[in-house]
């Protein structure tokens, strides 16, 4: 049976904290941008024209909301730190200045490591799944599960069409970096389709294959329980290893060498363990469900070095409403990579290619923490019906932007440094502006200083 359905995008609003402090290795923006200053202001404003811009087109854009930070529940109970908030600041700044930048970062904002979500059409009990991800290889990431999941819940509540799973265990064993290495390739988005998870290496095999520079963050035991949890039927899943060369050539996730979407999956040639195989699994599994299609950019047309520094494939690849095109949103770093843009240029003059349309953005806040396009959104396609038990409140309309734009003006600083985070100044503002918002959206108490437990 074919539903109406549709793919919504989720982007996460950047928070009031967006800095840079180097807390990611393996990814090569985050280590080289370290310490330099950023602008949370024009960041969340980059992220919020993003939205605004899919909305306009046609899509359905969602909203999800940043995390509290400085995290001083993590200073607490992680740490020990003990006194006022503003006690808890000083005695940790003191102690160690990283303490308190790895509970400040506004990570979040990156939504497609928010959840692995898995469309009514392909769970075993018709309804939308969704499992935060645990995010353990990072500290600062390892944080915001449990907001996350208040998040996703508050805005996905009704019972009777989703079901929220608690994120797997923070081990290394389950390391989970959730739709960031997960694609799902379909018709109708309501009908049954294909996922794809492709993960950085195995946890309960020794002697396999990994990186041995840069960490492999998913696992594929992390992997194959989520399908398992979501109910997944074996013949509508694909997995796949992620190249460990990459990894350590810093594509720390899947979604810096591929992205997929309907029928196609664009990619970089050699991005899997046994690329031909995998591409096969799809098309076989996707037999009966639509005409599976692959772009690959070879080696020799974009040196890696390029994709790496301007996340082409970082992009978002959207099936246009009106009449089911490809499009490609992508950083403006690709236009600004003569190799990428060269290469795009010929593709979409070819015409021979699925991809009809490319859209430039410029996210350069998010990029410089190794945020391109796709790692703003986690996508959740939805029927009409489950479009309708969304909360309509986190759903970007004209007024919605409006008053975002207007909250981001009243309550963002357009310049911070690391010393910043050592004032419980900024954060008074940033509480305040989050008790704001979750009005704003609707959502309820979900930060843990509102008292949530
Ligand atoms: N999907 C994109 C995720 C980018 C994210 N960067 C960061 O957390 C950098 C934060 C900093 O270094 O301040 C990460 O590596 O997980």
């Amino acid at each position: 049976m074919t539903r109406y359905a549709i793919e919504a995008n989720f982007d996460g609003l950047v928070g009031p904290t967006h800095n840079y402090a180097g807390l990611s290795f393996g990814n090569v923006a985050s280590t080289s941008n370290a310490s330099t200053h950023s602008d949370p202001k024009s960041a969340a404003l980059q992220g919020l024209t993003k939205m605004k811009a899919l909305h306009d087109m046609g899509f359905v854009q969602g909203v999800l909301p940043p995390h509290e930070r400085p995290h001083v529940k993590t200073l607490r109970d992680v740490f020990g730190f003990t006194g006022s908030d503003g006690d808890v600041l000083a005695s940790a700044w003191k102690t160690n200045p990283n303490l308190v930048l790895a509970t400040s970062s506004a990570s979040p904002m990156w939504t497609a490591n928010a959840a692995t979500v898995s469309p009514s059409g392909d769970t075993g009990d018709g309804k939308v799944h969704f499992t935060p991800a645990n995010l353990c290889a990072m500290f600062h990431r390892s944080i915001e599960h449990s907001v996350t999941g208040r998040a996703l819940a508050a805005t996905f509540a009704d019972a009777n069409h989703f079901t929220h799973h608690a994120a797997l265990p923070g081990t290394d064993h389950m390391g989970d970096e959730g739709a960031a290495n997960h694609t799902r390739f379909c018709g109708d988005y309501g009908a049954r389709g294909v996922e794809f998870f492709v993960y950085g290496r195995h946890a309960f095999e020794a002697g396999k294959t990994r990186p041995g520079r840069y960490p492999a963050r998913q696992t594929y035991e992390a992997s194959s329980a989520i399908a398992r949890h979501h109910g997944l039927s074996d013949n509508s899943v694909v997995y796949a290893q992620q190249n460990p060369d990459l990894i350590d050539a810093g594509v720390f996730h899947n979604d810096v060498i591929s992205v997929g979407n309907g029928n196609v999956l664009f990619h970089y040639e050699d991005a899997f363990v046994d690329t031909p195989a995998v591409l096969d699994d799809i098309k076989r599994k996707m037999a009966g469900i639509a005409d599976f299609t692959h772009i690959e950019v070879p080696k020799s047309a974009i040196p890696l070095s390029d994709v790496v520094k301007s996340y082409l494939f970082n992009s978002q690849l959207l099936r246009l409403p009106e009449n089911g095109q490809m499009m490609l949103i992508l950083p403006t770093e690709a236009k600004e990579t003569i190799s990428v843009r060269d290469y795009l240029y010929d593709l979409i003059g070819k015409g021979k290619t699925p991809i009809k349309q490319i859209k430039f953005f410029d996210l350069r806040q998010s990029m410089r923490n190794g945020g391109g396009p796709a790692c703003l959104r986690l996508r959740v396609a939805l029927t009409e019906a489950e479009l309708a038990a969304t909360n309509q409140h986190s759903l970007i309309n004209d007024q919605r932007f409006t008053e975002l734009t207007a909250w981001v003006e009243k309550h963002y600083r357009d310049r911070l440094s690391a010393e910043d985070f050592r004032d419980p100044l900024l954060l008074f503002e940033v509480r305040t502006a989050l008790d704001e918002l979750t009005q704003l959206l609707d959502l309820g108490p979900i930060y843990d200083f509102q008292h949530v437990n």
